[in-house]
Parts: C-alpha cells; sequence; structure tokens
C-alpha cells in the first residue's frame, strides 16, 4: 500500500526553496524567452528520439541489470557523485580513469573507478567493504591512469569519510543494504529522499540564504531517480511520487540552461566567474590578472545558491511549459536530457563559466 504523504515532502521543499531563491536573487534570473526556447528544443528531442527510462543502462559503464547489486552501485556512486571538477585547464591533466580501451573523466570517471574496483575483485560497492576500508585501500580504488600527468580524484579524503559514514549507518542499520532502506519506504520517493537526508549526514544539501534555511538535496535526489530510471520504474523503481522529484542542482545542467537562454547572469557575476576561471586555469602561480576575492566562491555562497536554485526554478518553468504544450515529461528526464545536452556539446559549454567551488553536496 503505497504511502499517502500528508506534510509537505523533501522535494516539495526543494522546490518551495528554489522558487524563494529566485524571487530574491540579485545576479541570477529565468528569462521566459529562454524557457519557451529550452521547452521546444526538449519536445523536439523527445519526439525523435523518445528520451526515457530506458536510455539509463544503456551507457557502457551503467549497470545493464536492474537487480539488487545495481541498488548497491548506484547508492555507492551516488554517495561519491560530486564534484569533478579540474583544477587545471589541461584535460589531459585532469582526474581519468580507463576501462576496457575508453578514457573517462568527470562523472564518468567516477563509474569506471567503481567498475575497475570490481574487475579486481575489490567489493567496492559492498558496505562490509568500503565501511571499513583503509585511506590507502580506497586510494588505490580511484588512482589515476598516469599519476605523473593526471590530478588525483578531486577530494579524495572527503570521499574516503563519505564512505565511511555511510557504509557505517548501512551495516548498523540496514543489514548493510540500501536495498533495505529502498524497501522501507514502500514506494515513495519523497520518503525515500527524507530517509536519506535524515539517515546520512553527508546528503544533507542544506544553506542559508537572506536568512532562512533552503533545501537542494542534489545527490540524495539523484539517487532516487537513478533507481527510478535503471527499474525503468518498476519493482524497487516503482514509485508514486517520482514526478515530484526536482532537477538536481549540479555544475553542468546551469550551464545548458545558460546556452538556452533560460538562465541569466547579471555582468558582475559573469565578470567574476569569468576571473575565477582564469585564476583556476593558470593555477601554476603564473597569473596575468589579479585573482578574485581570496580564494573561489565558497560553498553556500549567495552567488552559487542563486545559480543553483534558479536552475531548479528554470527547470521547473521549462516542465510547466512543456505541460502547458500538451506534452508530459518530469523534471528529472529534462534534467537528464540537459545533462546529456551539456556533455555531447562540451565546446560549446566551455564558454560558459560556472561556479568553481568544490563540494561534497554536487
Ligand atoms: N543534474 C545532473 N547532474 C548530474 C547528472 C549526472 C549523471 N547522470 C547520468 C547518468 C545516467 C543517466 O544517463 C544520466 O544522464 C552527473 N551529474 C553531476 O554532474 C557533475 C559532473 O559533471 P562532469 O564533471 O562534466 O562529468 C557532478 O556534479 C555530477 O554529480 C545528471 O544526470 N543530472
Amino acid at each position: 500500500m503505497p504511502v499517502i504523504r500528508t506534510q509537505s515532502g523533501a522535494s516539495e521543499k526543494v522546490l518551495e526553496s528554489a522558487q524563494f531563491i529566485s524571487e530574491h536573487s540579485k545576479d541570477v534570473t529565468v528569462p521566459a524567452a529562454g524557457v519557451k526556447r529550452a521547452a521546444q528544443k526538449i519536445m523536439e528531442r523527445m519526439k525523435s528520439t523518445g528520451y526515457s527510462t530506458a536510455e539509463w543502462k544503456k551507457h557502457q559503464l551503467t549497470p545493464s541489470v536492474a537487480n539488487a547489486d545495481a541498488i548497491e552501485w548506484i547508492f555507492v556512486v551516488d554517495a561519491l557523485n560530486f564534484s569533478f571538477w579540474p583544477s587545471r585547464a589541461a584535460e589531459h591533466e585532469q582526474y581519468t580513469v580507463s576501462l576496457d580501451g575508453k578514457s573517462y573523466r568527470g562523472y564518468w570517471s567516477l563509474c569506471a573507478a567503481i567498475n575497475r574496483a570490481q574487475r579486481e575483485h575489490i567489493e567496492i560497492t559492498r558496505a562490509s567493504y568500503y565501511a571499513h576500508a583503509s585511506a590507502e585501500q580506497l586510494a588505490h580504488v580511484f588512482r589515476t591512469d598516469d599519476p605523473a600527468i593526471q590530478e588525483s580524484i578531486p577530494m579524495l579524503e572527503e570521499r574516503i569519510h563519505v564512505l565511511h559514514e555511510v557504509g557505517q549507518v548501512l551495516l548498523a542499520k540496514y543489514g548493510g543494504k540500501f536495498a533495505n532502506v529502498v524497501r522501507q519506504c514502500q514506494g515513495s520517493a519523497q520518503m525515500l529522499v527524507e530517509t536519506v537526508v535524515r539517515e546520512f549526514p553527508c546528503f544533507r544539501d542544506e544553506h542559508e540564504f537572506c536568512g532562512r534555511p533552503v533545501y537542494l538535496y542534489k545527490r540524495a535526489q539523484i539517487l532516487v531517480a537513478d533507481i527510478w530510471a535503471c527499474f525503468e520504474g518498476r519493482g524497487d523503481g516503482l514509485f508514486n511520487d517520482m514526478d515530484q522529484i526536482t532537477m538536481f542542482a549540479d555544475y553542468r545542467v546551469p550551464q545548458a540552461l545558460y546556452h538556452f537562454g533560460a538562465l541569466d547572469y547579471s555582468p558582475r557575476l559573469l565578470e567574476y566567474l569569468r576571473r575565477s576561471e582564469i585564476a583556476v586555469q593558470q593555477g601554476d602561480g603564473s597569473q596575468t590578472q589579479p585573482p578574485p576575492q581570496p580564494g573561489l566562491l565558497p560553498s553556500g555562497h549567495p552567488w552559487e545558491l542563486e545559480i543553483r536554485g534558479n536552475s531548479i526554478w528554470a527547470v521547473e518553468q521549462i516542465r510547466r511549459h512543456i505541460h502547458a504544450s500538451g506534452h508530459s515529461a518530469n523534471a528529472i528526464l529534462i534534467d537528464f536530457y540537459m545533462w546529456d545536452y551539456a556533455k555531447e556539446h562540451t565546446a560549446a559549454m566551455r564558454t560558459i563559466p560556472i561556479h568553481l567551488t568544490r563540494s561534497k553536496f554536487y
């Protein structure tokens, strides 16, 4: 019997936070013309490719079978699914993992590292392993192809802490299996998001904006969405309230939204981001321009929250426009499409600066 929700669920808190951020933003807006352009592009794509959850398992790195092992794989990946942003500009210096003759960077390098470990008979998706694995063992799992030229996986210490934290909770309370957490939520995506942020602190993507708490819950929502997509909305992936899940406020989809004109930045924010990017790219100290304020945009900075909150709000406006045009698409499929678009059009996206904060939240 599916759970009937009463108080506002986690994703409703996210959408309400996004609206509040958008209404109180000074440097980021959601232009209606860009929303319309993006909605039309997405509807064209959905008509031509029939974009659906079936796409999820087609990638060579995602599980090809929807079963209990896939849930544990998704949980470990989404617990670590943050901040692959390189600190140097040269692509060949970015953290890279190769598998079956292909090299992967960014999010896919994480998936490749997990799959490589499994090939090496390291039980990286078992809580009994990662809850207590040593820093050396995990540094080996997330090693680069070539430490001589490539930087290490960003934020390795945070990733080790995250694995220990989530693994020990799973062992103590859920028999070591995230599948048990899923099944306890009886088909409610909202309950699962709430349970994840309650039980696993590293998923608590919560901040303060204009003096009040705001909730973004990017990784907790993408975790639920990946399970839903992997199982194509059936079995353990059957949730009765998936349409409440919002866009996942990462650092790629904002680029695609800006590219479509569904997100716009003030001149001063754009100038800051561009200078920060130059500062980061010339990280060897030979900076031709004075660096912006000391350090980069700190995590939780109003500008970072304006970009993330308006991204969620922009996707919601796109979803409403698609719905008003007589088509249906939830925020998840719109998000997946925008993320894949950003990855396919990397060159075009490169001209669009993003906030360069590294954070374990996204
Ligand atoms: N909003 C949103 N953010 C997403 C994803 C995904 C992967 N999902 C795909 C996997 C299977 C399905 O086919 C999905 O399409 C990763 N990320 C985020 O991007 C950032 C990494 O970027 P780069 O450094 O360029 O690889 C990082 O914050 C990561 O958390 C998504 O779907 N939506």
